[in-house]
């Protein structure tokens, strides 16, 4: 497993050919670009956490049949450090780094005081983000790293702090038809209001506002909810939206500020400061993007750990939302990398399989509803939102599939009714092994696997002139363990699951986490006319919206 987890990928600089066996549909022109961990040791020093690598970006270009692939680390202030030091010198999600071991006790005390409101690592890892016609390398604190999508050089560093006064954002944002970002992140460092704050990033601005400037420049808060406990926010990695509500589940797996504050001091990690409190309630708040208010009723559920939302939507009177949820903490856990490196079949076993579970909140709450009595009055779910003497809604989840993670879909149908789930199969261990279509309506799978393959996430991309949900292929990345067998492109119908093509490269290729395709036949290669560019920003609105 070290051959995937622990050792550290080459770049590959120039784009190669790739090898493509079957055929790639015509119509599928454009870049996937992804983000994930591919660098885990720095000289002598070593990462403790997968989430921590080096943020290595990887993008596959498809044009007429043909696939080029190319792949750069993230030059972040975090890897130039480390580089220069050529040891860890900023710290990350497991790992505690101190910069200068060799200063006297005086600067040492005052280097601890300075870092009791930690500056944060830009070491953006975890997925990719569109912003107007910018693309970002995207991690969970408050630095997002503008890249160029094409030849994956690193851009610009951009401070969230600047714009919206939040210390960890998601890098699982919405997007709305018009392409503006919807994202939430949480302010931890005015002790007194803690609070989950959401903010939206507008595409596009009229021509005299933007003059090449960044949309970001026009970040305005949509809704704050303060937090319930003042020293420890939940951690949260994504939330869901309908077509006029935001789903955001405040869960007991919470980090706790003041052991942050003094992290550093103690030597310990970040992650060393969250903690899952099982013997606490799930909070679910449903903000009503119209009035940007939240719903003043308390719903709740037990205790979990949701790292993605699948999709929300409403039909009759209620909210519909999916998630994967996880009976505790333990994904995070699995992946320190001295788990996945030895004894991986042991070590790596998680305690509560992933398990889509659909959850019912009813929207409009009866106030002379008998206690006890079932709000719920839709046909298709077996969830349940029982009030309570106080006022509340206990909400009971149906599980719809156990074993899974990384769920993506057809983003034309977020926030509205759907079918399809795609995602990786994931039993007991966390990585996944085979690539699964849920199909919620008829609860039946069709699945793609192949021996010694690990496969990333699945992305959907849809065909052109689209009438079904699942009208599109799938694209995932694969790596695998069989060294005759170079890493691949899959391409698959995702109709019935069957390969179309796949294109294999000899490089050393990183299991990734995130990223989006961007359709269109640009890749940077070549000088666009006025029209082509009309046309590519078409695309690239529909880019965001499969983001
Ligand atoms: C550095 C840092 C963080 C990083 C978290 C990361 C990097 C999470 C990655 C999660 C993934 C990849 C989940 C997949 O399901 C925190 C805890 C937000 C806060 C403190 C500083
Ligand atoms: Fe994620």
């Amino acid at each position: 497993m070290d051959l995937i987890f622990g050792k550290n990928k080459k770049e590959q600089l120039e784009p190669v050919k790739a090898k493509v066996t079957g055929r790639i549909p015509a119509w599928l022109q454009g870049t996937l670009l992804r983000n994930g961990p591919g660098m885990h040791t720095v000289g002598e020093s070593r990462y403790n956490h997968w989430f921590d690598g080096l943020a290595l970006l990887h993008s596959f270009t498809i044009r007429d049949g043909e696939v080029h692939y190319r792949s750069k680390y993230l030059r972040s202030d975090t890897y130039n450090a480390n580089i220069e030091a050529n040891r860890i010198v900023v710290s990350e999600f497991g790992t505690m780094a101190y910069p200068d071991p060799c200063k006297n006790i005086f600067s040492k005390a005052f280097s601890y005081l300075s870092h009791t409101i930690p500056d944060f690592t830009d070491n953006c890892l975890i997925n990719i983000m569109k912003c107007g016609d910018d693309f970002y390398a995207t991690t969970e604190t408050n630095y997002i790293r503008k890249i160029d999508p094409w030849t994956l050089e690193t851009l610009q560093k951009v401070d969230y702090r600047k714009y919206v006064a939040i210390n960890l954002a998601t890098s699982h944002p919405h997007y709305d038809g018009a392409g503006d970002v919807l994202n939430m992140g949480t302010s931890i460092v005015d002790k007194g209001k803690t609070k989950y704050v959401i903010f939206k990033i507008p595409a596009t601005m009229p021509e005299a506002k933007r003059k090449g400037k960044s949309p970001l420049r026009h970040t305005e808060v949509f809704c704050s909810i303060p937090s319930r406990s003042l020293l420890s926010p939940s951690y949260y990695h994504s939330f869901g939206i309908s077509e006029n509500y935001i789903v955001f589940l405040e869960q007991p797996f919470r980090l706790d500020i003041l052991k942050m504050a003094t992290a550093y001091m103690r030597g310990v990690s970040w992650a060393s400061c969250m903690a899952f409190h099982r013997e606490d309630k799930t909070y679910i708040h449903i903000i009503d993007q119209r009035t940007r208010k939240p719903v003043p009723t308390k719903f709740y559920t037990d205790a979990m750990v949701v790292f993605h939302h699948v999709n929300a939507y409403e039909e009759g009177d209620c909210i519909l939302f999916d998630v994967i949820a996880y009976e505790d903490n333990s994904l995070y856990q699995l992946f320190y990398l001295a788990n996945l490196n030895k004894d991986f079949e042991e070590n790596c076993r998680l305690t509560s399989v992933p398990t889509l579970r659909r959850f019912a909140v009813p929207l409009h709450v009866d106030k002379n509803a008998e206690v006890g009595s079932n709000l719920i009055k839709v046909a298709s779910t077996t969830a349940t939102a029982l009030k309570e003497k106080d006022d509340q809604v206990y909400c009971q989840p149906e599980a719809l599939y156990e074993g899974l993670e990384l769920p993506r879909i057809n983003y034309a149908h977020n926030g509205k009714q759907y079918r399809y789930v795609f995602a990786a199969e994931v039993q007991w261990s966390p990585i996944p092994t085979k690539i699964l279509k849920y199909d919620i309506l008829t609860k039946s799978t069709l699945k793609w696997s192949e021996k010694c393959c690990w496969p990333a996430e699945p992305l959907f991309v849809p065909a052109p002139g689209a009438k079904d949900e699942d009208d599109g292929i799938i694209l995932s990345a694969i790596v695998s363990t069989d060294p005759q067998k170079p890493p691949f492109l899959l391409i698959l119908d995702a109709k019935n699951f069957t390969e179309l093509a796949r294109a294999s490269v000899a490089v050393e290729m990183h299991l990734d986490l995130h990223g989006l395709f961007i359709p269109g036949t640009d890749g940077g290669t070549r000088s666009q006319t006025p029209a082509e560019t009309q046309a590519d920003e078409a695309a690239d609105c529909q880019a965001a919206s499969q983001a």
